[in-house]
């Protein structure tokens, strides 16, 4: 068995949480209150400037320049594809700039992030991929998922969103880091496989908690 197929099963529970979670089942049928995306978008344009350092050291750690110009091209297009659609959207939903670039991460998104860049900064290239995986490949299944639905794609507000992450080049993306995965762990002894899991596990229940924060538009307690 690949080793992307043990971590599917180990966290096939969670995904399927992420998909009947009410933000994400909102986004499909159209019935998402604005307030939640809105609140959604500015916490992960912050996530994906973070995410985006997680390529760049992807890059750092790359021992072939195959898989080092991948990771520029991640980064790049994370950069300039994935966060322009962030950038239409605060313009759809009034948020300007300086409010984007002011904003401060939530708990979840403080948490999610530095966990991933610390494992990036810390671990192996394998812990990286691992790391960031769940990211990608969560968000590719929810895509298709969501796509599938009547209008779906077509919807004022959430349309755009649903086909970014639906679409093929998305999908590929997807599939490079799942491949990347199983080239990584082939051959590594019990005990590391063991800790590469529980490092998608614990980004996979990042994702949960990023659907959960936004649908509460949850902050630090007490309005701090
Ligand atoms: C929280 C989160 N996870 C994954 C993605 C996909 O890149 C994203 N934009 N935000």
């Amino acid at each position: 068995m690949k080793f992307s197929q043990r971590l599917y099963d180990k966290v096939k529970p969670i995904w399927e949480q992420n998909h009947a979670h009410p933000f994400v089942q909102g986004m499909g049928d159209g019935t998402l209150a604005k307030e939640k995306f809105r609140f959604y978008m500015i916490q992960d344009y912050l996530y994906l400037i973070e995410y985006a350092k997680v390529f760049a050291l992807g890059a750092v750690k790359a021992t072939d320049v195959k898989t080092m110009a991948r990771f520029a091209e991640l980064l790049h297009s994370t950069l300039s594809e994935e966060m322009e659609l962030h950038r239409q959207y605060a313009k759809k939903f009034g948020i300007a700039t300086q409010e984007l670039e002011e904003a401060k991460p939530s708990p979840t998104t403080l948490a999610y992030t530095h966990y991933m860049l610390h494992v990036s900064q810390n671990g192996t290239l394998a812990e990286l991929v691992a790391a960031l995986l769940p990211c990608m490949w969560s968000y590719w299944e929810i895509g298709k998922d969501l796509a599938k639905k009547k209008d779906a794609c077509d919807h004022e507000f959430y349309g755009e969103w649903i086909t970014m992450y639906a679409s093929a080049e998305f999908g590929q993306l997807a599939t490079w880091c799942i491949n990347l995965m199983d080239e990584h762990a082939k051959g590594k002894p019990e005990p590391e496989l063991r800790k590469l899991e529980e490092i998608f596990l614990n980004t996979t229940r990042f994702e949960y908690m990023f659907w959960d924060m936004a649908y509460h538009e949850e902050m630090w307690p007490n309005n701090g």
